[in-house]
């Protein structure tokens, strides 16, 4: 079978990983359904185009695998019922490569001229249908949530979607159809890189060739696979979002300062509940955003463990404008933690091309395993915050930032880089002013004036420590307004005349 030959026979490892998955996830779909209860979405564009030859390379493995041998040489293609919205706004090259393509390869067309869902409601009245193949990608608007296999939404005719080529990125289906040789619509050659209707697609920009106004590259020449929709004018892809930061009420900006943002940090480390091994990140990230006028709620230490990651981000995400992540990055069993922010944000673990880029380019191939786990990050809400001092860039989703130090001196260095990068969107807020005074005035007798002076100082930290049982008490002013932290202090030590001293730090 050309297409199998083709991809085992390539050097491209990655191809022959997805190629090898996406084929099991067929022949187990031509295993579990009656082949005349199977349909697949035709639509002529570059992802149902792998799809189809998947589809034969599936159906041919399949009937190999079931020892059918005497139809062996009858299994060239794989008449399976193809379905086609056709529309009046697709481009007409569409059209014919639509039905070119099925002529070609024997399959027999079912052309449905009205929308997606009352045409699958009118072909599951007309032909019972328990699984459809469609050619949806990660990076598709509707990929968000879906699996290999997933049932039709609530609301949609009953059927299952067998999306075999869920995880492959652009550049996986370039080098697929490329590598096997296999015609493709001829649109992909001007430039266009997703092909909607005629009303919303033009030629993907980011190909223009500068030298001829109008001509533009060929399709497979796009780099940056997150841009193939960019010629899609109306529908775009929600990606990339936009921070979206919590509120916690004291963000109000002062000479366009802001006054107030609150941050957690978790460390994700067995090691250290065990008692192993010590976090002395997490002291330094809060000193250090304390230094920036950053105000720590809360430092958890979890179990290299998803869920216990997802239940602590999905509490500090939503609380605190910033979420620390430390610990559980790579690609060892115990390395949970992107999956745990994944499954606290409701979405799932997605290979992202770029950063794979950055890894391959870091450790060649070795870092991979064949599925490439440490290039999988959460799905739809990930942004890479680039610095020309990281290896790697840095991994923010949403409002979490996950930290890849292991020490003081790349935690100092990935600092600097936070800071150095608007993206990250880690500003300095007005800083905090502190005052330390030391006193031997017994607790009982301070308990009853720092109480007071707690309800009418409310924006000022007051707090307590004691270095030991019998030593002096030390009182900790701090707060951002410094004429409020003077008051505060000048009103304590003046109900204890001449007992408080004031102290240059904690100690
Ligand atoms: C065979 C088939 C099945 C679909 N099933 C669903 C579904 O279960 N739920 C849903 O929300 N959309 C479903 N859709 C619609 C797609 O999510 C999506 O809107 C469609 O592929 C159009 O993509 P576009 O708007 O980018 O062109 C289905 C589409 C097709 C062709
Ligand atoms: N008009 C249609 N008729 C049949 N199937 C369709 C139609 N539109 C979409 N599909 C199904 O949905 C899948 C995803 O559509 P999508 O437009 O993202 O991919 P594509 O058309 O194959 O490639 P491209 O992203 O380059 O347009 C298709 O591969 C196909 O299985
Ligand atoms: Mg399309």
């Amino acid at each position: 079978m050309e297409i199998d030959e083709a991809v085992r026979g390539c050097s491209d490892r990655r191809l022959r990983t997805k190629y090898g998955n996406a084929v099991y996830v067929v022949q187990r779909a031509f295993a579990l359904y009656p082949f005349e209860e199977i349909a697949f979405s035709f639509n002529g564009g570059k992802d149902s185009t792998v799809l189809l030859h998947l589809i034969r390379a599936g159906y041919y493995l399949y009937k190999k695998d079931s020892g059918d041998i005497a139809q062996m040489n009858a299994v060239k293609n794989c008449p399976l019922r193809t379905i086609y919205f056709e529309s009046p706004c697709a481009f007409p090259e569409i059209n014919s490569f639509t039905y070119e393509t099925v002529s070609t390869y024997g399959l027999p067309l079912e052309t449905i001229h009205s929308d997606f869902k009352s045409g699958l409601e009118g072909l599951l009245k007309e032909k019972p249908t328990k699984a459809i193949f469609i050619g949806t990608r990660i990076g598709d608007p509707n990929a968000v949530g879906q699996e290999q296999f997933s049932p039709s939404s609530p609301g949609w005719p009953p059927f299952m979607r067998v999306n075999p080529i869920l995880d492959w990125s652009y550049r996986d289906v370039w080098s697929f159809l490329l590598t096997c040789k296999v015609k493709y619509c001829s649109l992909y050659d001007q430039g266009y890189t997703s092909i909607g209707s005629i009303h919303d697609t033009v030629p993907n920009a980011l190909l223009s060739d500068s030298s001829t106004e109008k001509s533009f590259r060929p399709a497979y020449m796009l780099t940056d696979g997150r841009l193939e929709r960019a010629g899609r004018t109306k529908k775009t892809n929600p990606k990339v979002e936009m921070n979206s930061v919590a509120s916690n009420g004291m963000n109000i900006t002062e000479g366009g300062q802001m006054v107030s943002r609150a941050a957690s940090i978790i460390v994700v480390g067995d090691e250290i509940l065990f008692g192993t091994t010590e976090d002395n990140l997490g002291a330094a990230l809060c000193k250090k955003l304390h230094a920036i006028g950053w105000r720590v709620s809360h430092v958890a230490v979890v179990r290299n463990e998803i869920d216990s990651v997802a239940e602590e981000v999905e509490r500090c995400k939503s609380v605190d404008d910033m979420v620390f992540i430390f610990g559980g990055l790579g690609p060892l069993h115990s390395d949970v933690s992107l999956a745990g922010v994944a499954k606290a944000f409701g979405v799932r673990l997605a290979p992202d091309e770029e950063f794979e880029d950055y890894l391959s380019q870091l450790m060649g191939n070795n870092y991979t395993g064949d599925r490439n786990e440490m290039a999988q990050l959460p799905e739809g809400i990930t942004e890479l915050l680039h610095h020309k001092t990281l290896p790697l860039p840095l991994i923010k989703c949403r409002n979490v930032i996950a930290l890849g130090a292991t020490n003081m001196v790349e935690l100092d260095t990935e600092w600097d880089c936070l800071l150095d990068t608007q993206e990250s969107g880690l500003m300095p807020t007005k800083p905090f002013v502190s005052k330390h005074l030391s006193t031997t005035v017994s607790d009982v007798q301070i308990a009853p004036v720092l109480a007071k002076l707690c309800l009418e100082f409310s924006d000022v930290y007051i707090g307590c420590h004691r270095i030991s049982r019998a030593g002096p008490l030390v009182v900790n002013l701090t707060g951002k307004d410094n004429q409020r932290v003077d008051a505060a202090a000048e009103k304590l030590t003046s109900s204890f005349e001449g007992q408080f001293s004031q102290v240059d730090s904690c100690k």
